[in-house]
């Protein structure tokens, strides 16, 4: 009978997306193991990894490559280059949530390439990026997303703060941003991600263009994304329930998980 091994894996950050993904691996998933993780507050950290039934060690973004054979960032996004570098030098494979932050470090993806590593990118809080890979094969002529979220989704973002918009005396639905997914990874590094994500399966972070509306008429974080392509049109929404951070969507930590089965899984559904 064959050996089926086990895939190592840490997690760097440990709030609303980490936490639920070191839970679901300690719970038992086929074929992974959690082995690490970092967190800002290592003290916290180690109360939680505690309450786990398998504790793991918490350790440093430095040394989660030493750790594991897969590593998921989910930490604050000016961190991304800080955990991925060591990862990718490794030759491992980097589960990244903090997408918009790929754009700023293209020198990750050249590091991947010479070092054997990889990156992965979960659908995370969006729909619909298996549609939009496939399409790709062929031609996509148009790429747009709409995004709404309630009020405290959006508080803090560097783009309201350069621009003096103050989200909190907004009373109706109210357009605050149009642009590329470029310009929103700059503008919105914590709320934004999945236009980002959307931009890399289909016409590039150049041509996906996006509307932001502040809405305190909406209490979920909701995408529309509509695709032209030559082989299909399609339109789709998803109102993300937030999480314990308003910013993020709870699908977010299970689109990840989703991810890690599907790496060893005798049986893979969806593009
Ligand atoms: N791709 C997608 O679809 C989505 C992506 N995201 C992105 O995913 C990322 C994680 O989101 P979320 O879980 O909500 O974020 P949180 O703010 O809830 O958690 C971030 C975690 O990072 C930890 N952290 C901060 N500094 C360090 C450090 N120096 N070393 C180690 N850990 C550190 C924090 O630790 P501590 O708790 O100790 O302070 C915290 O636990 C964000 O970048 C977010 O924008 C979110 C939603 C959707
Ligand atoms: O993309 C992000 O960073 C977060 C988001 O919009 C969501 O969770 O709905």
């Amino acid at each position: 009978m064959a050996v089926v091994s086990e895939s190592r894996v840490a997690i760097a950050g440990l709030g609303a997306v980490g936490k639920v993904i070191a839970t679901e691996l300690d719970k038992g998933i086929p074929g992974l193991v959690l082995t690490a993780v970092s967190a800002k507050n290592k003290e916290k950290a180690a109360e939680f990894v505690g309450q786990l039934e398998r504790a793991v060690p918490v350790v440093s973004l430095d040394e989660l490559a030493d750790h594991a054979d897969v590593i998921v960032e989910c930490a604050p996004s000016e961190l991304l280059p800080q955990i991925a570098a060591p990862v990718l030098a490794a030759g491992k494979k980097l589960v990244v949530l903090s997408v918009g932050a790929l754009l700023a470090h293209p020198e990750l993806r050249q590091t991947a390439i010479d070092n054997g590593g990889s990156i992965l990118v979960p659908t995370g809080a969006l729909i619909g990026l298996d549609a939009v890979v496939a399409a790709a094969e062929g031609t996509i002529h148009s790429v747009r997303m709409t995004t709404r979220k309630p009020l405290r989704g959006l508080a803090g973002a560097p783009f309201l703060v350069e621009n003096g918009i103050d989200v909190g005396t907004i009373t109706c639905p109210t357009k605050i941003f149009s642009g590329t997914a470029r310009e929103a990874a700059k503008g919105f590094p914590a709320n934004l991600n999945v236009s980002v994500a959307l931009s890399l399966a289909g016409v590039g972070p150049d041509h996906t263009m996006l509307e932001v509306w502040a809405d305190p008429t909406v209490t979920r974080n909701t995408h529309h994304i509509e695709v032209d392509a030559d082989t299909a049109s399609f339109n789709m929404t998803i109102e993300n329930i937030p999480s314990e951070n308003p910013k993020t969507g709870l699908i977010t930590a299970r689109s990840a998980i989703a991810l890690l089965r599907k790496l060893g899984a005798p049986v893979k559904i969806g593009t």
